[in-house]
């Protein structure tokens, strides 16, 4: 008798001697779904402001202020918070294009913290980025295999003509025709623009796509194709993705984990499932109680925050929600709460825990 195991056509006996190989390597690929891809370690982003003629520093921006966090291999992170928490800024930092204040990022294993020049661009290859609009920063004169194919020789992986081959064969991947390299930017609509852009993302086969605010200008049906080949290249590829965004819709469809940043700070990060079923920090419990819901049964009160957020550059003392935070504790206004895991990994950076 043959029997058929993940598609493989075997005599009976065989089954079991390939089972214990698929437990074995299943145990393998749990490994390496374990396997740490990055790490941040009490990042800081201030951006200096200066004033006069002579350009003097009069303060900072604190952008981002002492974030720290991992993401494994094959995972989605998901990064959410309102306009200006520092979002991109963390995004930024992890591509380097902007070097942190302090702190410390490792990509695969290796501190690129300090590393710049030659040692920068084959590390940098591990990591790329999707835009919310990729054709903000190219040239509309370029075709879109060359764009696709550019970071191929420029990095001298292959020469042009195979870099040119593999662009086609990326753009097959995200769901394009080989044709459309020959065409221009402006001959593609945002989601298939969207989708050269991951095809340049992936041409240098990154480990971790760090993607800022990607479908935001994408209508809703497009975003969702959007997301959904980004999970397939996911499954494919085994990457990594930091997904960024303010859409609570689009963190939920995408993320294994959620973190939610406040002014600078991550103040929770959880499972997908703890933040939108358990959600413990009042920033993210009023942030979850704005967003639409369907079912009724689950709608929660409206939890309406007073004031406006605070300027970076002038940051509370203290906790940086207890301006705002309804169930604000005399020590949220002097002592800034550090990181806990709770159980299920569950982080939070509030005195209420
Ligand atoms: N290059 C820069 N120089 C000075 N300040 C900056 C710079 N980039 C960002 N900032 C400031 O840092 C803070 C965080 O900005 P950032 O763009 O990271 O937030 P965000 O959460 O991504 O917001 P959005 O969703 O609107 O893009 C803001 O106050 C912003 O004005």
């Amino acid at each position: 008798m043959r029997f058929f195991l993940n598609g493989l056509n075997l005599p009976g006996k065989q089954v079991g001697f390939v089972t214990t190989l698929l437990k074995a390597n299943r145990k393998e690929m749990e490994g390496i779904m374990e396997e740490n891809i990055l790490e941040l370690k009490n990042i800081k982003m201030y951006f200096p402001i200066q004033s006069g003629l002579l350009k003097k520093v009069v303060g900072y921006v604190k952008a981002v202020d002492d974030v720290s966090l991992t993401i494994r291999t094959g995972e989605t992170l998901g990064i959410v918070g309102e306009s200006g928490c520092g979002k991109s800024t963390l995004g930024r930092v992890i591509l380097k294009i902007y070097d942190p204040t302090s702190g410390q990022i490792v990509l695969n294993g290796a501190d690129i913290t300090h590393k710049k020049g030659k040692q920068l661009k084959s590390l940098r290859k591990e990591c790329q980025m999707v835009f919310q609009d990729p054709f903000a920063s190219l040239n509309p004169k370029m075709r879109v295999g060359e764009i696709v194919a550019e970071p191929l020789w420029v990095n001298h992986i292959v020469a042009k003509p195979e870099a040119f081959q593999r662009a086609e064969e990326l753009l097959v991947k995200v769901g394009l025709r080989p044709s459309d390299a020959q065409k221009f930017p402006h001959e593609f609509s945002g989601g298939q623009k969207q989708r050269v852009g991951i095809a340049r993302a992936l041409a240098l086969n990154p480990r971790l796509i760090v993607a800022d605010e990607a479908v935001s200008a994408l209508d809703v049906s497009i975003q969702s194709q959007i997301l959904n080949l980004l999970n397939d290249l996911k499954k494919e590829y085994n990457l990594a993705y930091m997904f960024i965004t303010h859409n609570l819709a689009v963190v939920k469809h995408i993320s294994d984990r959620i973190g939610v940043m406040y002014l600078g700070n991550l103040v929770e990060l959880a499972d997908k499932k703890d933040i939108f079923e358990n959600p413990l920090h009042p920033y993210t419990q009023a942030l979850l109680s704005a967003a639409p819901v369907v079912d009724k049964k689950k709608r929660k009160a409206r939890i309406l925050l007073t004031g406006d957020v605070p300027n970076p550059a002038n940051p509370p003392a203290g906790c940086p929600f207890h301006t705002r935070c309804p169930q604000c504790l005399e020590i949220c206004k002097t002592e800034k709460p550090v990181p806990q895991v709770r159980s299920n990994h569950h982080q939070i950076a509030c005195h209420l825990y």
